[in-house]
């Protein structure tokens, strides 16, 4: 294995310079891991195809490409094996789990992560993994899958637990993510009565457990709290705009109610809580067939299937990389700032606009990797969702002078990662 190349990709930031690594030491709290590291969990196949007869040249490429965007971690990675022969898959151990920081007792925080199999949950479960911490991640996996967080388990400081948040959960824990709850629309909106149960219920029991335990509180709460903005881009003192029994509803007003619940805590019995209002996000681990735009777009145009613009593409949206709002979240946890805080990516494109740019990184990337078809995918529209929000942008001041905090990453490199992982998972035919 270790005379295998790997080759290394150059993610530049807004400024141009290199991003080499992802988090920061701020308010006490160094969230700081090499973005290496971070790509060894996610930007590979997670097995690979050993042929069963030959010179082993078949077995050489693939090994070439699990290690591609691994650099230097070729020795934490499971490697299970499908064998084509039979149709069937050994799954395999890791050796080694992938080194973490070994941090004094008093700097180790034990975290309850809700939704942590989930695709915001799963990165943030990384980061903290490697940053040292000790991880309990709950989740039904209605939506998270196992698969997202499964290379830590085993692991001394991470626990994975199956539970459903609408019953009540007790652990001694000095901090809670609490991010359980489907969010794309699709999802929330196939059982609106789970969504809105799931808001509220899911929320009072972390928060008793918060009381109880006196861990800090933190909730991810979203934009769809604006509603369909009527102001432009939306501060956090913009009450919203929304259709209280229309469709999105389960989860607008579910996370609505949500932060009214956790502002009840906060008042009435003194629980330390912390809001994120979450703009649209992207990256790696996004569920390909989740219905939101990113992955359809990206699993779309690398099938080479017509794109589906909703509407007449005027509407807009501005996209945050999953790296960026780790950084966000861990920043407002370790905070003092106690009032609703937008994490988001003010870098607005027309959905119009979004899928000629999706469409131009998936051929650069085929034609990088010699790929290119001959067709060029085609941009089709379609009727446009009931309550779909016009446009949204997050005015994102609070974050920047509160948390110190802006996004690094541009779209366009977002991007070109994500379409890398969902080749990856192309490779080994998961996708
Ligand atoms: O294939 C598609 C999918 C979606 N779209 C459009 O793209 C836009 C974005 O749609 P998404 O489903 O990705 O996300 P939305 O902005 O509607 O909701 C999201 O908002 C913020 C988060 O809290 C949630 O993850 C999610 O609810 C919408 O205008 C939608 O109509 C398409 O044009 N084509």
């Amino acid at each position: 294995m270790s005379s295998l190349k790997t080759a290394s990709i150059r993610t530049l930031d807004k400024n141009g310079r290199e991003i080499t690594t992802v988090g920061f030491e701020r308010f006490g709290f160094d969230s700081e891991v090499s973005l290496d590291a971070l790509r060894s969990l996610y930007l590979r196949p997670h097995y690979v195809t050993v042929a069963s007869k030959g010179d082993g040249e078949d077995d050489i490429q693939q090994l070439e490409q699990h290690a591609k965007f691994t650099k230097d971690a070729a020795a934490y990675q499971s490697k299970s094996i499908y064998h084509s022969d039979s149709h069937s898959i050994s799954y395999t151990t890791l050796s080694r789990f992938p080194p973490v920081k070994l941090l004094p007792p008093s700097n180790r925080k034990r975290v309850l992560v809700t939704g942590g199999a989930g695709f915001v949950g799963s990165h943030l479960v990384d980061r903290l993994m490697l940053l040292g911490h000790e991880v309990t991640v709950l989740d039904n996996f209605f939506t998270g899958s196992k698969t997202t967080v499964s290379h830590w388990v085993g692991h001394p400081n991470f626990e994975l637990v199956r539970h459903d948040v609408v019953e009540p959960f007790m652990i001694e824990c000095d901090q809670i993510y609490h991010l359980a709850c489907p969010a794309s629309p699709p999802h929330y909106q196939f059982n609106a009565v789970k969504t809105v149960k799931t808001s509220f219920m899911g929320t009072y029991n972390m928060l008793g457990l918060a009381k109880r335990t006196k861990a800090r509180f933190l909730i991810s709460s979203t934009s769809e709290v604006y509603g369909d903005p009527e102001v432009h881009p939306q501060p956090e003192d913009y009450w919203g705009h929304v259709n209280p029994i229309g469709p999105r509803a389960c989860y607008d007003e579910g996370k609505r109610v949500a932060e009214t619940l956790t502002y009840g805590y906060h008042r009435q019995d003194g629980v330390d809580v912390r809001v994120a209002r979450i703009f649209n996000t992207y990256g790696p681990r996004m569920n390909p067939f989740d219905g939101r735009v990113v992955s359809n777009f990206i699993v779309q145009a690398l099938r080479g299937e017509d794109m589906t613009v909703y509407g007449d593409g005027k509407q807009t949206r501005s996209f945050q990389y999953i790296h960026d709002l780790v950084d966000g979240l861990i920043a407002l946890m370790n905070s003092d700032e106690t009032r609703p805080v937008n994490i988001g990516n003010s870098d607005e494109f027309t959905i119009g606009e979004f899928a000629e740019l999706v469409r131009e990184i998936v051929e650069k990337v085929q034609k990088e990797d010699g790929d290119l078809p001959t067709r060029r995918v085609q941009i089709v529209y379609k009727p446009i969702p009931t309550d779909d929000p016009q446009k949204r942008r997050p005015d994102t001041t609070r974050a920047k002078t509160s948390l110190g905090w802006q996004p690094k990453w541009t779209v366009r490199m977002g991007l070109e990662e994500m379409v890398r992982y969902y080749k990856a998972k192309m490779l080994e035919g998961s996708l």
